[in-house]
């Protein structure tokens, strides 16, 4: 019999497998509010200009195809740590952060759970906000770590746990790895103010836990590089050594091109040589070495102080477009539709996502009845709301709300 007879189907993924319903879906009203993809106001994806001009200088440099080292662009990955650190960071300027390439920020978890699983001397379990990204749980359990949950959100409030998410770490082991996303929150666009961030700095610091940052978004969530990476540049000054996912692909537009970085913040040069080496290590066998083109991109753009401040605008606006779409939403919803139920988190959340609080059966009823798709647990990405099918949305929301 074939060697495969055992092999069962597997569910579709909670997000991706979303985009491939609504593909199927032929109404003309559809509408895809499924993966973290932006789009315009005419609901097109957005190649940002800073990219196309990025790319003509590329064209025109006529570069090779070499292999690039196994920890990438060296221009990149140095840009990509300035962005995250900050151009003033001490441990930056001390030659302290070991940095690499990585496949876009699933990538840059995955070789930061290896290179954890591998050499992280205390406890091999990582504590997930609860929810969070559904990637994570397989990312890090394939990784070979222990994968466990702190409180995050409240149902009640549709806002942060904060008693909850203190509580829970003061009672993890001793060191125990705790995920935090820098700015944001995959699923519910909840984040903590910096003034939570520093009481969650004092308990992590408190308890020796281990805090490792996944930064998919910076830029993308207040329009501001700086203030997206408070968190990260607060938990470094006050002296924790964090180590750093970070993802292009929201903030640069560069979803497919997969480009990424991943770094440990280590205590002095030779130990960051010795922490290079060993990520070399663990990357060999994973693929190697990283695709060129991606990150030649992001280099150009953050290393050229006029296509950087251009950039900087392109952020800002896909953040201003997704934060007016909140308050439009909010308006509809309440005024026009007047939708029962409390819909203050719709403005209150920041980022790519809304967690709208629709139920499994809600958001079954809008897939099957209005062609409007979003994930089982009621996330929906902003950006697939614009001026042509906000209202439509909003309509079908109230109807399958009252
Ligand atoms: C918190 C978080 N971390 C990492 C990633 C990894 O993105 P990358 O590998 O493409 O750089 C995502 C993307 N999450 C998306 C936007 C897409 C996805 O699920 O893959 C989402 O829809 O949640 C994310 O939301």
């Amino acid at each position: 019999i074939s060697a495969w007879a055992a092999v069962p189907q597997g569910p579709p993924d909670p997000i991706l497998g979303i985009t491939e319903a609504f593909k199927a879906d032929k109404d003309p009203k559809k509408i895809n509010l499924g993966v973290g993809a932006y789009r315009d106001d005419n609901g097109k994806p957005y190649v940002l200009p800073s990219v196309q001009k990025a790319e003509d200088i590329l064209a025109a440099a006529k570069g090779d195809k070499e292999y690039l080292p196994i920890t990438g662009l060296a221009d990149f990955t140095g840009a990509a740590a300035k962005l995250a650190y900050g151009a003033d960071s001490a441990a930056l300027k001390e030659g302290r952060i070991a940095v690499t390439q990585s496949i876009s920020g699933t990538g840059a978890l995955r070789i930061g759970g290896a290179f954890l699983a591998k050499h992280y001397p205390h406890s091999k379990t990582i504590y997930l906000p609860v929810p969070s990204w559904g990637n994570h749980t397989p990312i890090f359990r394939d990784s070979g770590l222990e994968v466990k949950g702190y409180r995050y959100f409240d149902k009640k409030t549709v806002g942060l746990d904060f008693e909850g998410l203190v509580e829970d770490l003061k009672n993890a082991p001793e060191k125990s790895i705790v995920l935090l996303h820098a700015c944001a929150h995959n699923p519910t666009g909840v984040d903590p103010t910096p003034e939570q961030w520093k009481k969650i700095s004092d308990v992590i610091q408190e308890k020796g836990l281990f805090p490792f940052f996944d930064m998919a978004y910076q830029g993308f969530a207040s329009g501001n590089t700086s203030r997206d990476a408070f968190a990260v540049r607060y938990f470094v000054e006050q002296g924790h050594q964090v180590v750093l996912a970070q993802s292009f692909a929201k903030n640069m537009g560069l979803y497919a091109e997969r480009v990424g970085a991943f770094s440990i913040v280590t205590s002095s040069p030779e130990e960051k040589a010795r922490v290079d080496s060993q990520l070399k290590i663990v990357i060999r066998p994973m693929y190697s070495n990283p695709p060129i083109h991606g990150a030649r991109v992001a280099g150009t753009i953050l290393n050229d102080a006029q296509l950087y401040t251009q950039w900087e605008g392109e952020v800002k606006g896909m953040a201003d477009r997704i934060i007016g779409m909140r308050d439009t939403l909010y308006n509809k919803l309440t005024n026009d539709y007047k939708t029962p139920g409390e819909w203050g988190h719709i403005k209150s959340q920041i980022g790519m996502f809304s967690f709208t609080g629709l139920r499994p059966e809600q958001t079954k009823a809008l897939a099957e009845k209005a062609h409007i798709y979003m994930t089982h647990d009621g996330r929906i990405s902003m950006a697939g709301l614009n001026a042509h099918n906000l209202d439509y949305f909003a309509e079908s929301v109230s109807a399958v709300v009252k």
